[in-house]
């Protein structure tokens, strides 16, 4: 499983070229292949910016160096998906596109749109579309409905949609059926018809064949672009691809690869990991997986109180999983194996309670008082953790270092995130591989900075792992790069 994400048979790799074609190719080891190249084999025309980095390379270049790129990108990633910068205008122009989307973000009680990243992610798909003269059939789950249940309407998305659209964007009431039908038949072009939610219908999760027809039957063509929830085998993810050809990724679906498979698989090195979160069972895979690629693997979270016990330290009453400290020995004799510098933090800020307002004090990790439980790291780990991180290239973090919820013991989350920013700065690649990482960095305001913030917490969780995921494994194949 270790070595999965690496030979995955879906990633980055440029998926056409030919002497005369200009090829949007989005993906940073790419993107490093060709800045390697010395001119006059480099004429490259960049479209987007750091802030907003679903990076749009368009190379006309040389075919000579195209095949040397080609070449090496192909020795990193096997094969890859058929992306949406691989249509022309003339395969969109006119035609009904049924775009899936992860439009799942947090509503509050008054269904106003609490973060809308999500939608933001999504528009970049969206506005090539529309830009290309498609009509556009977005669908998207919200929630876990069971049955059609209003609280769980798209409709609160739809002002926000229209207004990072620049366009109308209709409503249906539905997402099958005539009026549906109706609908995207008085579509124009440019056009965005936004269907009711998906899991409206419990059709959707089961991959009924039959409702995939029926949402296939609405469309010519199907991209992909809900990397949130890529790791579904749902109607409108998977079932659907069967029924459309093509079926591509949307930009956003792709961007999410480059990060979380291609510059994990082939990093800048050296490659820091910082691993945290709660318990060692929901990172085991991520930790295996990246013991296999990565130089530096920080520890922190609920995670290190079991890995402590292990190596016979007393933990008072920290989080520990008492079933897993073999695991946890094994996975420290893995990394020394491996060459991989596995930190774990050196001091720890001990509570006498699980609470905001609890007594607290720092403790040497060897030295945690009976009844006490560790909910942060301490200031010599940060520092430690810190200066280990200077030197890198390339840092993925996934899991808060702390119960950071409580302000008391969010000082080594908001550390890290604060370090990724300087990092990012630099021009190391940071990537932050979703869940409640994702909350930190917001919360400490320098999202902004990161390479690469995902939009999906368990799918991205899941690529981490080495696993495929149903909806980009169902998606076409890029046509092989001729050399
Ligand atoms: N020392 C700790 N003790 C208990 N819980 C912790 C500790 N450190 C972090 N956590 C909790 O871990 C949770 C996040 O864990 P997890 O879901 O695995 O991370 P992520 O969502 O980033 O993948 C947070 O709610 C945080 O409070
Ligand atoms: O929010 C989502 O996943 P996430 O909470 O793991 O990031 C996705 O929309 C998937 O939703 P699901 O977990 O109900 O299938």
């Amino acid at each position: 499983m270790a070595s999965a994400a690496a030979s995955s048979s879906y990633s980055f790799a440029p998926t056409r070229f030919s002497c005369s074609t200009s090829t949007a190719i989005r993906s940073p080891s790419f993107l490093r292949l060709v800045s390697n190249l010395r001119p006059p084999f480099r004429r490259l025309g960049f479209a987007g910016s750091a802030a907003d980095p679903i990076f749009s390379l368009h190379v006309m270049s040389n075919i000579q160096s195209l095949k040397s790129c080609a070449k090496a990108v192909r020795g990193v990633a096997s094969m890859a998906k058929r992306s949406i910068g691989d249509l022309t205008a003339a395969d969109l122009k006119g035609k009904k596109v049924f775009v899936r989307a992860d439009l799942n973000v947090p509503l509050d009680d008054n269904q106003n749109i609490t973060d809308d990243t999500r939608i933001r992610a999504a528009v970049p798909t969206i506005k090539h579309l529309i830009g290309n003269g498609a009509k556009v059939i977005l669908s998207s789950h919200l929630g876990r409905p069971k049955g059609v249940t209003p609280k769980y309407s798209l409709a609160p998305l739809v002002p926000r949609l229209c207004e990072l659209l620049g366009v109308q964007v209709v409503k249906a009431d539905d997402c099958i059926g005539p009026d549906v039908e109706k609908l995207v038949a008085s579509l124009p072009d440019g056009g965005v018809l936004l269907l009711e939610n998906v899991r409206f219908y419990k059709e959707e999760e089961k991959n009924d064949p039959e409702f995939a027809k029926k949402l296939a039957s609405l469309a010519d063509l199907y991209v992909n672009d809900a990397f949130g929830t890529a790791h579904r085998a749902h109607a409108s993810t998977e079932g659907v691809t069967k029924y459309l050809k093509p079926s591509v990724a949307g930009f956003l679906l792709q961007k999410e690869l480059d990060y979380l498979v291609g510059a994990v698989s082939s990093p800048k090195r050296p490659f820091a990991a910082i691993v945290g979160g709660s318990k060692v069972s929901s990172k085991i895979g991520v930790i295996e997986s990246l013991l296999e690629k990565c130089d530096i693997l920080l520890l922190g979270g609920g995670m290190i109180f079991t890995f402590y016990k292990a190596q016979g330290l007393s933990v008072g009453s920290s989080l520990v999983e008492d079933d897993k400290l073999d695991l946890a020995t094994t996975l420290l004799k893995k990394a020394k194996a491996k060459g991989v510098s596995l930190l774990l933090p050196t001091d720890i800020v001990v509570a006498d309670k699980f609470a905001a307002d609890a007594n607290s004090k720092i403790v040497p990790a060897s030295g945690i008082p009976d009844g006490w439980m560790g909910l942060d790291i301490g200031p010599d780990s940060i520092k430690t953790f810190s200066e280990a991180l200077e030197t890198t290239k390339t840092v993925i973090w996934n899991g808060p270092m702390g119960v950071f919820e409580f302000d008391k013991f969010a000082v080594g989350t908001e550390a890290v995130a604060k370090k990724l920013e300087e990092l990012s700065k630099k021009g190391v690649t940071t990537i932050i591989g979703g869940g409640d990482s994702v909350a930190a960095v917001e919360k400490v305001g320098v999202a902004e900075a990161m390479s690469h913030i995902s939009t999906g917490g368990g799918a991205s969780l899941e690529l981490l792992e080495g696993k495929e995921l149903p909806g980009v494994l169902a998606l076409d194949e890029a046509t092989p790069v001729p050399v």
